[in-house]
């Protein structure tokens, strides 16, 4: 029989939980908006279930990158991009993508908390309505449900589901955003500075919820804050001047970062 010793049991318990499957990938990404280009050839790998956070100076186009990834992009007249991202292998801008398809594999929370002007159990079944993930009463109850579970925020609202969502503190918002995006069942879920409104508590509550999410999902986050990324992510993307200058753990690229510009970003020296 085969004898694993502890160190190989250790090794594959941490394999298991931070696996190296690739779920996106960019590829030479250049975006430009009109004459003006926003990023210059990105190459960047996204893990399954992990969380990937994007820093860097303001305007360094993380926001672009993160937007790219979910043609978020394509709404914006003058913007343009190419190169190549894939998802699960499948190229994201093939024209036979089906673009609202892809935004919900691919689902998004913004910065500022942008639930609908409807009830809270409306914004959680407005997105399973339009892609006919339930019809009947009990199936997006059940939706709702599972979703406001799984965004940390049920017990809090169970006897106001009709009320609202508006309503709402900015925190429990935001956590209704993320449990609306979780409700069409997303793989991956991009987060652009989602804490950038809350106060020290709602920040504490979603982060922790980042953490929980990983599990069932992979997500990509822009933070302008150094201790959230080194909090709630596994691996960090340092952009500069639209360039990715370097990728890769977040332990290291917060104690022993391969290139300068990052070391000067992270003890505060720009940006
Ligand atoms: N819709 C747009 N039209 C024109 N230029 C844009 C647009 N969006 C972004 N840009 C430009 O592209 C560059 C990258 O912007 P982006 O928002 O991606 O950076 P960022 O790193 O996310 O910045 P921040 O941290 O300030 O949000 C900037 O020079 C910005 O002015």
């Amino acid at each position: 029989m085969n004898m694993l010793t502890d160190a190989a049991v250790e090794e594959a318990l941490d394999a298991s939980q931070n696996s190296d499957t690739l779920k996106m990938r960019g590829e030479d990404v250049c975006v430009f908006y009109g004459e003006k280009q926003a990023l210059f050839g990105v190459n960047l790998d996204v893990r399954e279930n992990q969380v990937t956070a994007l820093i860097g100076p303001s305007g360094c186009g993380k926001s672009t990158f993160l937007r790219c990834l979910n043609r978020m992009n394509d709404t914006i007249d003058i913007a343009r991009i190419t190169g190549k991202i894939t998802l699960d292998g499948e190229d994201i801008y093939d024209p036979r993508i089906d673009v609202v398809e892809l935004r919900a594999r691919v689902g998004m929370v913004f910065q500022k908390p942008n639930p609908f002007p409807k009830s809270i159990y409306e914004n959680i079944a407005y997105g399973p309505r339009i892609h006919g993930l339930a019809t009947k009463k009990s199936e997006f109850d059940e939706v709702v449900e599972a979703s406001l579970q799984k965004a940390g925020l049920f017990n809090e609202v169970k006897d106001r589901l009709h009320e609202p969502g508006t309503g709402l503190s900015g925190g429990q918002q935001q956590r209704l955003c993320i449990a609306r995006a979780i409700a069409v069942s997303p793989e991956v879920i991009l987060m652009d500075e989602p804490c950038s409104a809350l106060d020290p508590i709602a920040t504490a509550k979603v982060e922790e919820l980042i953490d929980e999410l990983r599990e069932n999902y992979t997500i990509v986050i822009v933070t302008h804050s150094m201790q959230q990324a080194a909090r709630v992510s596994q691996r960090t993307a340092m952009f500069h001047l639209g360039n990715l200058v370097e990728e890769g753990p977040t332990d290291k690229m917060f104690t022993n970062p391969d290139d300068k510009r990052t070391q000067d970003y992270i003890t505060g020296r720009f940006g």
